[in-house]
């Protein structure tokens, strides 16, 4: 393009013809680069990468000069080569072109956002982090799912007023992460990708495959939240605000006006639609981002002790042993600083999320041709030293005391606060979100720097510490710390049972809604198993669960929630490796039909185990999980270790198929068994005792003791965490306990954890 009188180009790398600087832009840690190059080509520079012009801005003043200031041009987004519709679709708002579409949704976002605030909506997180901080303190190590259930059932709850939808939600969700991502679909780096036919792209196969689940998903939870209202038991939600105004006449994103009452009712039934995909898009969002601020606290914790010392203090003195609620905000400035130094110190979106230029623009000398990608690279705003000095460093003090003039503001009982932060982007596109953010991570990171002490783990064997990395980041566009260890010690035993005992009253609510919901529950498990969407391991650690249950369906019975039945037998089956040692536990009764990671054949007959209360994470998977790389040979070999331990009660039949007969097992022994080089299989029972799980006692059943769980859980090599849960639900016609088990059996795993209590079938 020719440039306009006295403007010059952009500085930048120099650029090679058609790829420009691709290949110089590492998958992992892109921004790095991309902030390298600032130091060398300045606050804002170009690049190039197959004839796109992409600009980058390192300094919030210029990101304001041109975002937000001239927002009339700069407010478009581009287009994603691997989702060619995004500007025009309606489907997501953060990613539709400045347009009506835009606008529309931007303001229905927005009053959703707001009326929620008067609504009793924002219960939610403080429910969700109650059940959380428990978990989290039964098995620190598997914090990303119990972080990802957090996020995902909290904004579900917003959403739809139910957790249930959370789990496809993961799902689709990260499937669209990587759709759009530079580094998730390769379409997206070499653009002309983009062109293949349907039938020749994966990309497209496996996009449109997501999208279809994601689509009868959103259009099922309006269906859901609709039979609610009207039996009159809908919980507050988005979609119930935006559902009752409408019927009161109030609000409507409504594209026309009409006439005839047949008209009239397309137009409503249109703008449900609009405020489904809205309402979906909030949920994303929701689910995407607030889990990368969430572990970047644990990390920081592990790498800075004395800020967990301070913030236990404050909390301590503040709230008299009580843990942090939201109300308690104005006493809480530390807490406050702590959210935000973490959102600095560790940007959750460290690329930002590009904007378009609409017209050529000049900005101080400097020609911005139309059609460009703009980027506000936050990575590289954080760490702007006249800012932030010594950026590198956490330390929350920065928002606290004066001699931090650039940051620090008063009164300490508002700030500091998440309002207008740089991290959540500039002019008319910043994130709608904030008051979510801001509330659920104000409740997370309050509640476990009450209840735990968070410090890196040390190795048993030579006492000292494990490393736990800097900044080692996954590289799609919303980027979390890539797996650590720690431990998280709770803090007294009185704040353990307090734990529990706030757990226990979440999931005393859960349990109405789940019996309410259950038959949409069911139908939407079903699409997991048609949606056979594939995700990359090391970034969906329920993966093994949603691919893996074998064919025989009921293998795992997913968050099916059904009590087991007297006089059917309710087979425990737990099939999994004990650091490399297979165990299993189970009466052998036929149930288990197919396990995670089988070749996908398993036909299991049997009853099935079957859990009142189940985890998340035990998803119904389709019987064709082992397509994984990670799994295949060891998925194989435990799907036969698997029946033929099954096969000392039940049968193993022809290829792989397991059958069982159900009423054989009252009153017989279960079988318990260890295989596998380290352990003989006769002190499995003992293995187990030493474990702290032991058989229920008959004065144990005499006193008819419910919801004592015993957790088995299973982490796999791959770093996928499966759960098993085994309740007591109540005593059968056979006066023993009847224990439920919901296993997500995610083979390859290793028992990482087993929390003491009592089994007994
Ligand atoms: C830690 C959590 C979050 C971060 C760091 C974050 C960050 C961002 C950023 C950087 C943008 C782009 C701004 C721009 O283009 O200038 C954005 C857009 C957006 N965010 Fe968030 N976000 C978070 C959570 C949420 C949540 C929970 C919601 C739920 C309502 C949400 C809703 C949106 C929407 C609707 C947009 C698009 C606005 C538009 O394009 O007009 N975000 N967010």
């Amino acid at each position: 393009k020719r440039l306009p009188a006295g403007s010059r180009p952009l500085p930048g790398p120099t650029n090679l013809p058609l790829i420009g600087r691709v290949h110089d832009v590492p998958e992992k840690g892109s921004w790095l680069k991309f902030y390298e190059w600032s130091k060398v080509y300045g606050p804002v520079y170009q690049t190039k990468m197959f004839g796109v012009t992409h600009v980058w801005i390192s300094s919030e003043k210029i990101a304001h000069d041109l975002l937000s200031r001239r927002a009339n041009i700069y407010s478009d987004r581009p287009q994603i080569p691997n989702l060619p519709d995004n500007r025009t679709s309606g489907d997501y708002l953060a990613l539709l072109g400045r347009n009506d579409t835009w606008k529309r949704q931007r303001k229905l976002c927005n009053h959703l956002m707001h009326t929620s605030a008067l609504a009793s909506l924002h219960d939610y997180p403080t429910l969700e982090r109650n059940r959380f901080l428990y978990l989290l303190s039964q098995s620190p190590e598997d914090y990303i799912e119990y972080i990802e259930q957090f996020t995902s059932r909290t904004i579900s709850r917003l959403s739809w007023g139910s957790a249930h939808p959370a789990q496809i939600l993961r799902h689709t969700t990260f499937g669209l992460l990587e759709t759009i991502s530079p580094s998730g679909a390769l379409p997206n780096v070499i653009s002309f990708l983009r062109h293949l036919p349907l039938a020749l792209s994966p990309w497209q196969k496996k996009e449109k495959a997501r999208h279809d689940l994601e689509d009868k998903q959103f259009r099922s939870n309006i269906g859901f939240v609709r039979r609610m209202m009207d039996v009159g038991r809908a919980e507050p939600s988005f979609i119930r605000t935006f559902l009752e105004e409408q019927q009161g006449g109030g609000v409507s994103s409504s594209k026309k006006s009409s006439a005839s009452d047949t008209d009239e009712e397309k137009a409503k039934e249109a703008d449900v639609d609009e405020a489904m995909h809205v309402v979906g898009l909030m949920a994303i969002a929701g689910a995407l981002t607030i889990g990368s601020p969430i572990q970047s606290y644990i990390l920081a914790m592990c790498h800075y002790p004395e800020w967990q010392a301070r913030l236990q203090e404050e909390i301590d003195t503040k709230l008299a042993g009580r843990c942090p609620m939201w109300e308690d905000r104005e006493k809480l400035p530390l807490l406050r600083a702590v959210v935000k130094e973490v959102i600095r110190w560790r940007p959750p979106v460290p690329t930002g999320i590009p904007h378009a230029i609409e017209k050529d623009d000049v900005y101080d000398g400097y020609f911005i041709p139309a059609g460009a990608t703009i980027h506000a690279l936050e990575w590289a705003i954080t760490r702007d030293e006249s800012t932030y000095p010594s950026a590198e460093t956490f330390n929350p003090s920065r928002f606290l005391l004066p001699s931090y003039p650039s940051t620090y503001r008063e009164p300490l009982t508002l700030y500091p606060n998440l309002s207008g932060f740089s991290q959540f982007g500039f002019g008319r596109r910043t994130c709608q979100g904030v008051p979510i953010v801001e509330q659920d991570l104000f409740l997370t990171m309050g509640g476990m720097a009450w209840a735990f002490t968070i410090t890196k783990k040390t190795d048993p064997l030579t006492g000292s510490e494990l490393p736990v990395h800097w900044n080692d980041y996954t590289p799609l566009l919303i980027a979390k710390p890539c797996r650590f260890p720690f431990d998280a010690h709770p803090r007294d035993e009185g704040k353990l049972k307090k734990m529990r005992e706030m757990y226990d009253e979440a999931v005393e609510g859960e349990e109405m809604e789940r019996s309410e919901s259950r038959e949409e529950r069911e139908r939407t498990e079903g699409w997991m198993v048609e949606g056979k969407v594939r995700q990359k391991e090391e970034e969906i650690p329920w993966q093994s669960a949603v691919e893996g249950v074998g064919a025989g369906g009921p293998g795992v019975f997913g968050r099916s929630g059904v009590t087991g039945v007297a006089g059917v037998s309710v087979a425990p089956v737990v099939n999994v490796d004990v650091r490399g040692t297979v165990v299993s536990v189970g009466n052998g009764e036929g149930g288990g039909g197919g396990q995670a990671g089988t070749q996908g054949q398993d036909q299991g007959q049997g009853p099935q185990p079957q859990g009142p209360r189940q985890e998340e994470k035990s998803v119904v998977g389709n019987g064709e999980a082992g397509e994984d790389e990670n799994h295949e040979t060891k998925s194989t070999s435990t799907s036969s270790r698997t029946s033929s331990r099954l096969g000392s009660r039940g049968h193993e039949s022809g290829s792989g198929s397991v059958t069982g007969t159900p009423s054989a097992s009252w009153g017989s022994e279960p079988s318990l068994s260890f295989r596998g080089s380290s352990a003989e299989s006769s002190d499995c029972e003992e293995r187990l005792e030493a474990l702290g799980i032991h058989r229920q006692t008959e004065e144990e059943v005499e006193e008819g003791v419910k919801r004592r769980r015993v957790r088995i859980k299973a982490v796999s090599n791959a770093s996928s965490t499966i759960e098993a849960l085994m309740v007591p639900t109540t005593p059968s016609e056979k006066g023993v306990v009847q224990l439920g088990v919901g296993v997500g059996v995610g083979v390859d795993g290793v028992v990482d954890e087993i929390v003491p209590g009592a089994w007994r079938w």
